[in-house]
């Protein structure tokens, strides 16, 4: 048999390469379809009148707030080689998320409110309740800076518009706790198409803090508003991980790139928003490995990631995720990630089951960056966005 010439041998198994991967891709592509069609199908149904076809409208997740088609799916397990069109979650709507995520926030920072509300409980505030209430706020995390800016324009406001009953208070309270968390800093995720590139958010922070979870909720969001999304799996540490992502993005037919344990996170990075560009999808979400603040040179390879898939395209949006329940550290973690890729947003995970929410106040005053989405739960619906106003209502229930 005739010697194939090297150059044609390898131009033939990097074309066979390619279409696999098309493949690989289309195939997602074709999930994402199917997703598409039955959502018309049950929109069809629930026109009909259908109400079991679409789900009902209340808080309750388990109640119909989500519909799934397999509700017993753990998007944390296995992989997404096997899920057909069959196996598709529909994510729930954003109008009943928030919904319901609003009524958790209210219920989560009870001890919180309580602290807070004793103070408006009515009658002459002794020098006793003042400091319980500055205890509650630096239990909140809120700093001790922060803290006591806030009791003495309190203590000020009290007297100076004499303060006398518990409305008056409240409202008082309202408003300067609403400047301190800032309504007006622009919490606008910048995950949106810019002229023929997708939109690029990358997501970054220390280990466990619920990057992976929070690529995957934010997919699911995205899918809820019919816009195509692409995932890329440049945490290549560890095989696991990369699972872990393509199973979220399979259960809501998103497409993920990834490449072998241990590969140039960078390359991976570059590879999926290249994936993005040519498919014209509307954003690609890059998860990254954990790594800790203080190891410089895993913290050089984040930049390069960032550098890389600039090559490609912009990134429009560097996610910083943080665990509200960390505290203090959050904090020193995050003025070095900021340092390192410009983080443009935060993300504010664990907050349920947390009375932690002075932190938020905390990070947007050291970095001068917003939180923009807030983790309320384990559950694949559970990200909001943050908004000062329900935040801060919800703390006065
Ligand atoms: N209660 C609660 N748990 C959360 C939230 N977000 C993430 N988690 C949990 O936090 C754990 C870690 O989440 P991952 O998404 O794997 O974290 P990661 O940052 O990707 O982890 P590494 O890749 O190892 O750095 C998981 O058990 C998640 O279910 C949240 O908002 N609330």
């Amino acid at each position: 048999m005739a010697a194939v010439d090297p150059l044609i041998l390898s131009i033939i198994i990097g074309a066979v390469v390619l279409l696999a991967a098309g493949i690989g891709i289309g195939v997602a592509v074709g999930r994402r379809r199917a997703l598409e069609r039955q959502r018309q199908a049950e929109l069809e149904a629930e026109q009909r009148g259908d109400a079991g076809a679409a789900g009902g409208g209340d808080d309750d997740r388990e109640g119909g707030g989500v519909a799934t088609l397999d509700p017993d799916l753990d998007p944390g397990a296995g992989t997404a080689a096997g899920a057909g069109p069959d196996l598709l979650d529909r994510p729930e709507a954003p109008r009943t998320r928030l919904q319901r995520l609003r009524a958790r926030l209210a219920g989560q920072n009870n001890a919180l409110s309580r602290g807070l509300l004793n103070l408006l409980s009515g009658g002459t505030i002794d020098e006793e309740t003042w400091e319980d209430f500055e205890a509650t706020l630096i239990s909140s995390d809120l700093g001790v800076g922060p803290t006591t800016e806030l009791v003495d324009r309190l203590r000020t406001r009290f007297k100076v518009e004499g303060v006398t009953d518990g409305a008056e208070a409240r409202r008082i309270l309202r408003e300067e706790l609403l400047a301190l968390v800032d309504p007006n800093l622009d919490r606008t995720l910048h995950d949106q198409r810019v002229g023929d590139d997708p939109g690029v958010v990358m997501v970054v922070g220390v280990n466990g803090t619920g990057k992976t979870t929070t690529v995957g909720k934010l997919a699911r969001v995205m899918v809820a508003e019919d816009r195509d999304v692409l995932l890329g799996a440049a945490d290549t540490f560890r095989a696991a991980a990369a699972d872990q992502l393509e199973t979220w993005g399979a259960r809501v037919g998103v497409p993920t790139v990834r490449g072998a344990e241990g590969a140039d996170p960078a390359s991976v990075a570059y590879e999926a928003v290249t994936a993005g560009v040519d498919l014209e999808v509307d954003c690609v979400l890059i998860d990254t490995a954990g790594r800790l603040h203080t190891k410089t040179g895993l913290m050089d390879e984040l930049g390069k990631v960032k550098r890389v898939i600039e090559k490609k395209a912009p990134v429009t949006e560097v996610l910083l995720v943080i665990d509200a329940t960390t505290g203090q550290n959050g904090l020193i973690q995050a003025r070095i990630f900021r340092e390192v890729v410009d983080v443009t947003g935060i993300v504010l995970t664990k907050l349920d089951g947390s009375a932690k929410g002075g932190i938020i106040v905390q990070v947007q005053r050291e970095l001068g960056v917003p939180v923009k989405l807030v983790g309320l739960g384990e559950g694949p619906d559970d990200l909001a966005p943050f908004d000062a106003e329900e935040f801060v209502d919800a703390i006065l229930g």
